[in-house]
């Protein structure tokens, strides 16, 4: 059985819809990437994944029971599987790293105070952060915090980490690493990995699988492994942002003369 099952999610902010018929499964121990261009609901995906925002319709289940339909015990018991890293690393700024990892330890409540400690040590050496436990988000880099972030999103050991953009702002050799350091906390927790991000040589390089958003037409329009969808894909959206090539110029609406379309096509060129 798949570990999540989301079938025909619509997503809405009011009236505003944002996306429809969302289908896909994300099965133990692979990365599943959330692909496309800005504003398309990436985020927002996440968040209904989460459970912070209802679906309109559809469902999101998780090994089989619908999260929508539980209820709030067993949503609970749902999210204790969770672990999140969302855009920015939103550590807390007032604790040092080994408080921050201690958190999730603590609202957990199986270990004791000396064990926890010992744990979190543990975590932020597997994330190469063991000599900063004391420091504060204030005194490392964006990089580090993106690390830190990791390792309390690991702490209770979740079966499901969903990442939000964890390269966005990192340098090539950064962001590399922190691929690499993806790839060894999923072998550490045998967890299955959700992830919303832009950066291509991330999603070539550990994407097992994904889903392409379409802000356009509000619907998916590919599924599959992302270097297969590079190869293979022939929707002009999917190839204009796997293979970085150009996005086809828009058809003239139709009526307007030659030299209007013409204009409106250089003033959109100059403006770009
Ligand atoms: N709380 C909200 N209320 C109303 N509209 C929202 C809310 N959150 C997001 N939106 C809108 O929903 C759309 C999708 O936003 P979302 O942040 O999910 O996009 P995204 O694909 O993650 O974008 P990006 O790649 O730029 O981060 C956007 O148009 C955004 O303005």
């Amino acid at each position: 059985m798949a570990l999540v099952s989301v079938r025909d999610l619509e997503m809405r902010f009011g009236e505003r819809l944002i996306q429809r018929g969302i289908s896909f499964d994300v099965e133990p121990g692979r990365i599943f990437v959330v692909m496309g261009g800005s504003g398309c609901g990436k985020s927002t995906l996440l968040k209904h994944m989460i459970g912070l925002i209802e679906p309109a319709a559809g469902s999101i289940a998780y090994e089989g029971a619908d999260y929508w339909r539980a209820d709030d015990r067993k949503r609970l018991q749902m999210r204790e599987h969770f672990g999140v890293l969302f855009q920015g690393a939103a550590l807390w700024s007032s604790m040092t790293l080994l408080e921050n990892v201690c958190v999730p330890l603590e609202r957990q409540g199986r270990l004791d105070a000396p064990a926890r400690e010992a744990k979190a040590r543990e975590l932020l050496g597997l994330v190469g952060l063991g000599r900063f436990a004391d420091f504060f988000p204030a005194d490392i880099s964006g990089g580090m915090k993106k690390r830190a972030g990791l390792a309390r999103a690991i702490a209770g050991e979740p079966r499901l980490i969903f990442l939000d953009e964890p390269s966005a702002g990192l340098d090539p050799i950064s962001s590399k690493k922190l691929d690499d350091l993806i790839l060894r906390l999923r072998d550490h927790c045998g967890a299955a990995v959700v992830m919303v991000t832009h950066e291509l040589p991330s999603i070539f390089a550990i994407a097992d699988d994904g889903i392409f958003l379409d802000a356009d037409s509000k619907h998916p329009i590919a599924r599959g492994n992302p270097r297969e969808l590079r190869d293979g894909c022939d929707h002009p959206t999917v190839r204009a942002f796997l293979r970085r090539e150009d996005v086809p110029d828009p058809v003239p609406e139709p009526g307007a003369s030659d030299a209007v379309g013409a204009d409106a096509l250089n003033s959109r060129r100059e403006a770009g």
